[in-house]
């Protein structure tokens, strides 16, 4: 074999030094520029190279209060090193507005891959490109005239808790409520997203103890970094406990539906003609924009995770709510059985006129949001803040719970009083200071279908049923995080059938 002319290796080592010294300067200069303005937020001590990434393993529950520790201590904003991944903790609501509805904001980021092993690339978790395209497809899908389709199956499948469920339980206190009322949002959620009567709140079905282990131990790996590489992941049991979960989720949003496309849909204008999101996704793939088999398993996956425990603990905190404060759920139940009477079902216009039940719904959300902290990653481009500028590659959260409990923001934050969300006191706060769907060109899909839904069912529910709760106070309820925030020791809520 001839041998390599020298001047061609010395070229080629020549430019292997090039190229690494231009890529070291560049790092440096990155580097440089990240300490230079990170340097100017106030930062939570850790120890070096590893940073803040061990004081962040523990329970979801040490984790929580950990985190809410941090906020009362360091917040509105502040910063925390993961290894060497930048986290700013944002909780000031002109911050939020800032980030939330900036271009340079919109990928979810590092912390969000591993989401993908539930909800694969739905919406929830697509990267920019991806969900740029599929939001704009799927906002319309939930507009009112959709919307308005589904109040009898909303009111359906609340009849079926009302009438039998709680019936079933009425007066007993050892009822772990969570799983009942996250089997009636999933049967409301399949039946409107795939037409797919999962009668979950009748038969038994194991979708939502697997959604909870998805959902518990995607949380958990998110705050361990241990587990943050696959390599190293696919040894634990977790990995094979994630796994049965969704394979067996994947099973229930079968391809049963998917594979037998219909081959014309039109959108029909009499209600009587049910339609579901599916078919709705598949009118517009008629029209051109092609969904895969597997894009629409994971839009629908979605919409079962995102809707599904989000809608239950709101249910469940309402309702204690209700049961702490009982001279506001005697008003409540007046306001029902004046706008909507003891029998009949509610229409939309009944459902608007509903306000003291939507405020108290609101305040809900406000000391309880479902989804405490999100997060974004900064790209492209620079972000400005009040006062400083987030560097390309920083990862955000986006501290919800902070925010709504923030004394600087709400009055006396743990007290609870729906008259913060009259519209002339309302509009005096910074609508960011109230974000639980998230805010800005990311927000949440499912906001006007949540509280439709969450009014019929809880309307329906107080009509019928007085509820206690034997909490006497916000403070006493201890929470944790697995990704939806609950009570630590259950909602301990009961039942007395009205007479
Ligand atoms: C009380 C009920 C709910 C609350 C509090 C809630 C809250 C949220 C929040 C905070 C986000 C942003 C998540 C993030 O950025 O990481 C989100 C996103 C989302 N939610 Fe909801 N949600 C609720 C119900 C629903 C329902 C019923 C559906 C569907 C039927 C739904 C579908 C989605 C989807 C698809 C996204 C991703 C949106 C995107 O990235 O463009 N949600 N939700």
């Amino acid at each position: 074999m001839d041998q390599i002319p020298s001047t061609v290796v010395y070229f080629l080592l020549i430019s292997v030094v090039i190229a690494g010294c231009t890529w070291f300067f560049q790092y440096m200069s990155i580097k440089r520029r990240h300490l230079q303005l990170l340097g100017k937020i106030t930062k939570v001590p850790g120890l070096p190279i590893i940073g803040n990434a061990l004081s962040l393993f523990g329970t979801t529950s040490e984790i929580f209060d950990l985190f809410v520790k941090y906020f009362f201590e360091y917040g509105p904003n502040f910063l925390l090193w993961f290894g060497n991944i930048p986290v700013v903790i944002i909780g000031k609501p002109e911050d939020l507005e800032r980030t939330m509805q900036s271009q340079s904001c919109l990928s979810k980021g590092y912390f969000y891959e591993f989401t993908k092993l539930v909800v694969g690339e739905g919406l929830f978790s697509a990267p920019v490109h991806k969900w740029r395209k599929t939001r704009k497809i799927i906002q319309p899908t939930f507009n009112s005239k959709i919307l308005n389709y589904f109040l009898p199956i909303f009111a359906e499948t609340s009849g079926i808790f009302v009438n039998e469920i709680l019936l079933r339980y009425v007066n007993r206190k050892d009822i772990d409520w969570f799983p009942l009322f996250s089997s009636v949002h999933l049967d409301t959620i399949s039946q409107t997203a795939m037409g797919m009567n999962t009668d979950a709140q009748r038969r038994k079905t194991n979708f939502v103890d697997h959604l909870n282990t998805a959902l518990r131990i995607t949380f958990f790996r998110m705050t361990n970094v241990f587990l943050h590489p696959d390599i190293i992941f696919k040894f634990t049991r977790f990995s094979a406990e994630v796994n049965t979960a969704v394979k067996f989720m994947k099973k229930f949003t079968n391809e049963r539906d998917l594979e037998n496309r219909p081959d014309d849909l039109s959108f029909g204008d009499e209600p009587s003609k049910r339609k579901v999101f599916l078919e709705f996704l598949l009118e517009l793939d008629h029209k051109g924009n092609k969904f895969t088999d597997q894009e629409l398993i994971d839009e629908v996956m979605t919409f079962f995770v995102g809707g599904t425990d989000t809608s239950a603990v709101t249910s469940c905190f309402f309702l204690s709510m209700m049961g702490m404060h009982q001279d506001i759920q005697q008003r409540v139940f007046e306001e029902i059985l004046e706008v909507i009477g003891p029998e009949k079902s509610a229409d939309v216009e009944d459902l608007t006129k509903l306000q003291l039940l939507e405020r108290c719904l609101k305040e809900t959300l406000r000391i309880f949001p479902p989804a405490p902290f999100i997060a974004r990653e900064v790209k492209d481009k620079e972000v400005k803040l009040t006062d400083y500028v987030l560097p390309v590659g920083t990862v955000l959260l986006f501290s919800i719970f902070y925010t709504h409990r923030c004394p600087d923001y709400w009055e006396n934050p743990l007290k609870f009083d729906p008259d913060r969300f009259l519209p002339e006191v309302f509009s005096k706060k910074h609508p960011y200071s109230f974000i639980p769907f998230s805010g800005g060109l990311r927000n949440c899909v499912g906001i006007r279908y949540s509280y439709m839904n969450l009014k019929n069912l809880l309307s329906m529910i107080l009509r019928k049923y007085k509820v206690y709760c034997d909490y006497k106070s916000i403070e006493e309820i201890e929470l944790e995080n697995c990704i939806v925030v609950k009570p630590i020791h259950g909602f301990k809520i009961h039942f007395e059938e009205r007479r």
